[in-house]
């Protein structure tokens, strides 16, 4: 991995950008129902307001609230009852000064009433009169029309991740199905002769293998379609093959380890040769994750990347590279950040951007940003952090007290 040819993050996403643009993931329709993870890949909008009428959030009777102003425990107002709303069904009468009616919790509000009082303030003065011991203001108790999302209101923007409110949205609307992007597929090869399964205890020398299933993850938390997942020894010919295979199948294919110079890493020359001599990148201007190769096989339309073995730094590169190439395809929102002023000195890496995770802490109503120390092979350094930061390829370091923009890890 010559330095002298590595790209930074932000020429790595563009030429992964352009590579992939006939790649564009394609919309499909699907049922609101079924949609839960998909991407919007258009913009909803209400054809009519949510409530469609006026409705009542107590149990209790609608009035005039002019008519309380002044009840009290010692006065209560004396109002006649004419008409007793039930649930599911339009009210039919009216309400005019000096009278009310009875409304369920849900209930329509009849035409005249502007507010409703809660029916503890409220006493039957004989069969037909009810005695109001406490005011009510306008509209206190009333959801108008409109109030939770009004006609012709984008209610859901395009590059929405579905999520459990936005089905409740489409069902309160009635949309029965949206178009959505299809996700991309994805296949994750890891390679090393020392990886066995989590659930054979290691000899000395060999280790689980962690970036299957926390690659794994975080492709379906970003809601790529993981087709296969599989492992392979060392051996350049053979995952040459699967590489092929894997392409053929998936729009991705995520090779980990063997990218660095190591006498079996392969990875590089792997990538080369299926893509036909079109390696787009050659190792990041990043710490973690210089030794990522990405390439774009033409015949196939498919992207291969080739992801540094160390797990924090396959996470971190899969994180900055392709869950955000995904997001920019599908129009989604960055995810969020808050600034924090850090905790300590720290250093960058001499012509490479720094991805730094940190832990946050609250302190006085202020966050702080606290580095979390320690190699990229370690990786309880994940699950110790929140987010991380970045320091620039130009930026020698950030001070303590100084402000810095932390990302949410997904
Ligand atoms: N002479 C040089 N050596 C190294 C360089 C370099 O530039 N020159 N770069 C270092 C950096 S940075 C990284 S990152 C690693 C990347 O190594 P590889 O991508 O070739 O990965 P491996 O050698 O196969 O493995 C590295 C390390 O990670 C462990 N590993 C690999 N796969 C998994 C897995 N699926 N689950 C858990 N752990 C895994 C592996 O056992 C090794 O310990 O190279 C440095 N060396
Ligand atoms: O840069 Mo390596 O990618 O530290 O672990």
């Amino acid at each position: 991995m010559e330095l002298l040819k590595v790209d930074t993050i932000e020429s790595a996403r563009e030429k992964l950008i352009h590579a992939m643009q006939e790649k564009k993931p394609e919309k499909i329709r699907v049922e609101s129902n079924k949609s839960l993870g998909y991407v919007l890949a258009e913009d909803l909008l209400a054809q009519e307001p949510v409530p469609s009428f006026r409705r009542s959030m107590v149990d209790g009777y609608a009035v005039k609230s002019a008519d309380t102003t002044g009840a009290s425990e010692n006065l209560p107002v004396l109002l006649e009852i004419v008409e007793e709303v039930s649930m599911g069904v339009p009210s039919h009468g009216s309400v005019k000064n000096g009278t009310c009616a009875y409304v369920p919790t849900g209930g329509m509000i009849p035409e005249g009433a502007d507010a409703v009082v809660m029916e503890e303030y409220c006493e039957m003065f004989d069969k037909h009169h009810l005695a109001v011991y406490d005011p009510v203001a306008y509209g206190k108790n009333v959801v108008s029309v409109g109030e939770d999302i009004r006609r012709g209101e984008l209610v859901i923007k395009k590059g929405t991740r579905i999520r459990p409110q936005e089905i409740g949205v489409m069902a309160s609307l009635g949309i029965l199905d949206a178009m959505v992007y299809e996700p991309w597929t994805i296949t994750i090869l890891s390679t090393g002769d020392e990886l066995v399964p989590p659930f054979v205890q290691p000899l000395p020398g060999e280790v689980r293998d962690i970036n299957s299933y926390a690659l794994k993850a975080q492709a379906e938390v970003c809601g790529l379609k993981v087709q296969n997942v599989m492992v392979y020894k060392d051996d350049r010919e053979v995952i040459k093959e699967a590489v092929v295979q894997s392409l053929n199948r998936s729009d991705l294919v995520i090779l980990s380890g063997g990218s660095s110079k190591g006498k079996k890493d392969a990875t590089s020359q792997i990538i080369d040769e299926v893509t036909d001599g079109n390696t787009l990148v050659r190792g990041l201007a990043l710490k973690p994750g210089k030794p990522s190769i990405f390439g774009y096989d033409r015949s196939r339309a498919a992207l291969a990347a080739g992801l540094p073995g160390h797990p924090v730094a396959a996470m971190l590169v899969f994180e900055l590279l392709i869950v955000w190439l995904y997001k920019h395809m599908t129009h989604q929102k960055e995810g969020p950040s808050l600034f924090a002023r850090m905790t300590a000195n720290l250093a960058g890496a001499p012509g490479r951007a720094t991805c730094q995770l940190v832990r946050l802490l609250k302190k006085e109503q202020e966050y702080y940003a606290e580095p979390v120390y320690g190699k990229s092979g370690l990786i309880t350094t994940f699950t110790k952090a929140d987010g991380y930061l970045m320091i620039g390829q130009n930026q020698e370091g950030v001070k303590k007290d100084q402000q810095v923009e932390v990302f949410f890890l997904s």
